[in-house]
């Protein structure tokens, strides 16, 4: 097992590494114009990492006492939260290939759309998370270190002027900082590819990427506005089935790769509560109260998403429980979301975000370790939740919603069995299972040097 674990770890760091020659090359142009000799890429849809490039041996004078950190900050802009990620990578000589050695990662609620009415104080957020870098980051270092933000559901979900304010925001406390800003260094990321790098991530971290089978896990990723599913099809069949733009091909390590990738905006599972109480898109916020059969009979209260008030509350002459709950979500999963024939088989999935808390919420693994459920998991535990809400109400008003939610759209939504078994993983050797590490791999490669 520990030889295992350790291979895993070299095998990571050595793919991970084929990412990072991009980034040591922004500051030594000799490495910069051997990098571009030897990577060719693809310019697609969905913009991946390099292949691995070929590296000559170094000389030995060159070994001698060479050894560089470097860092890379990612600020992930959710619709529930901004979290930072501060990555830090060591080169040990100049022509070998820089690791990943480390990650420090924090977070603050609620998310930058729920400021766009004072964008400043929004800003404030993205300054304070901006401080624990700093503390991160040796003091030498950070005119060097790029900073970036990428926004998902959140920001998606506003007008692009309200998105732009806020993101015009972010840009000037970056700018303030004294970190490196590059173009393009605060935007909106597209759905497909906030899949399609959590796939990375969690392929890369599993050492996945490397094995010559290519057997890969599929992830699930469930946010509060938006939800992801990406893997890798076998059957060539689930490639030509799907809508066009659910396939997101790529190049790597001098393999190909096509994957099935889709975001559903309004999906997520903040998204999916108020889709099922009727009230998305509803107008009259000041008066008008939506109820639910998923909700405590007795609850009420106001509750904030995106840049919006809503007053919810449960159904006090009525009933409430799983089986009218259930009617209630599947409005918002049936006919909306694809199903890929292939769920059906014994892929392996990895699910993280709102996949990863709901099942800690109600019981079903561990905080910190996770663990491997099955779909029918979801389903019990959301059965025995919405059937003796006052146990579980100090927990949340809104964990039977959120459960029946979650079973429904696995079953009914994606098609998966209720044998499919799903790891869920908050952390994949220490490091998180978020598409900011993808992102930044990415990023990387995308730098624009000259
Ligand atoms: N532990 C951990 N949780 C994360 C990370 N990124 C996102 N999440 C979780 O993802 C969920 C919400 O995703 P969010 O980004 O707000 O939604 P989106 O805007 O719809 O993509 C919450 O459960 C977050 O705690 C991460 O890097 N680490």
């Amino acid at each position: 097992m520990a030889q295992q674990m350790l291979l895993l770890t070299v095998v990571s760091m050595w793919l991970f590494t084929g990412y990072f020659l991009a980034e040591a090359t922004y500051y030594n142009h000799h490495m910069y114009n051997r990098f571009r000799a030897h990577n060719h890429h693809v310019n697609m849809d969905n913009q991946l990492p390099p292949e691995v490039p070929v590296v000559a041996e170094p000389v030995a004078s060159q070994r001698v006492n060479f050894s560089r950190t470097f860092y890379g900050i990612m600020f992930d802009a959710g619709s529930s939260g901004t979290r930072i990620h501060v990555y830090r990578f060591i080169q040990k000589d100049p022509a070998a290939l820089p690791v990943l050695d480390h990650e420090m990662y924090n977070a603050v609620k609620p998310g930058l759309s729920q400021y766009v009415e004072k964008p400043d104080v929004g800003g404030e957020t993205i300054r304070q998370l901006l401080k624990v870098a700093k503390k991160t980051i040796p003091k030498e270092l950070w005119i060097q270190t790029p900073v970036v933000l990428r926004a998902t559901a959140g920001l998606r979900m506003l007008t692009p002027e309200k998105a732009k304010v806020l993101l015009d925001e972010v840009k000037e406390v970056f700018d303030d900082s004294p970190f490196f800003v590059p173009n393009n260094s605060v935007s909106i990321m597209n759905g497909a590819n906030e899949g399609v790098l959590a796939w990375v991530t969690v392929n890369f971290l599993t050492g996945h990427l490397y094995a010559k089978t290519r057997r890969t896990v599929g992830i699930l990723d469930l946010g509060g506005g938006s939800t992801q599913m990406t893997f890798l099809p076998k059957l060539k069949k689930t490639v030509l089935n799907a809508p066009p733009d659910y396939i997101a091909r790529f190049d790597l390590f001098n393999a190909t790769y096509e994957l099935y990738s889709h975001s559903y905006l309004g999906n997520g599972l903040f998204a999916a509560r108020l889709a099922t109480l009727g009230a998305l898109g509803s107008d009259d916020l000041d008066w008008k109260v939506f109820r639910s059969s998923c909700l405590p009979k007795k609850f009420s209260e106001e509750w904030t998403f995106g840049d919006h008030t809503y007053k919810v509350s449960g159904i006090a002459d009525g009933y409430a429980g799983y089986k009218l709950c259930y009617q209630e979500v599947l409005r918002v999963v049936k006919g909306i979301v694809h199903q890929p024939l292939e769920v059906k088989g014994s892929s392996v999935f990895y699910a993280f975000s709102y996949y990863y808390d709901r099942a800690v919420d109600s019981g079903l693994i561990d905080k910190d370790r996770g663990g491997t459920v099955e779909v029918r998991d979801f389903k019990k535990r959301a059965k025995e939740v919405c059937n003796k809400m006052t146990k579980y109400r100090p927990i949340s008003p809104y964990l039977c919603m959120d459960m029946t939610y979650i079973t429904c759209l696995l079953k009914e939504g994606f098609g998966f069995k209720d044998s499919t078994v799903l790891q869920l993983a908050k952390k994949v050797n220490n490091v998180e299972t978020s598409w900011a590490l993808g992102a930044t791999f990415d990023y990387f490669r995308n730098l624009n040097i000259h």
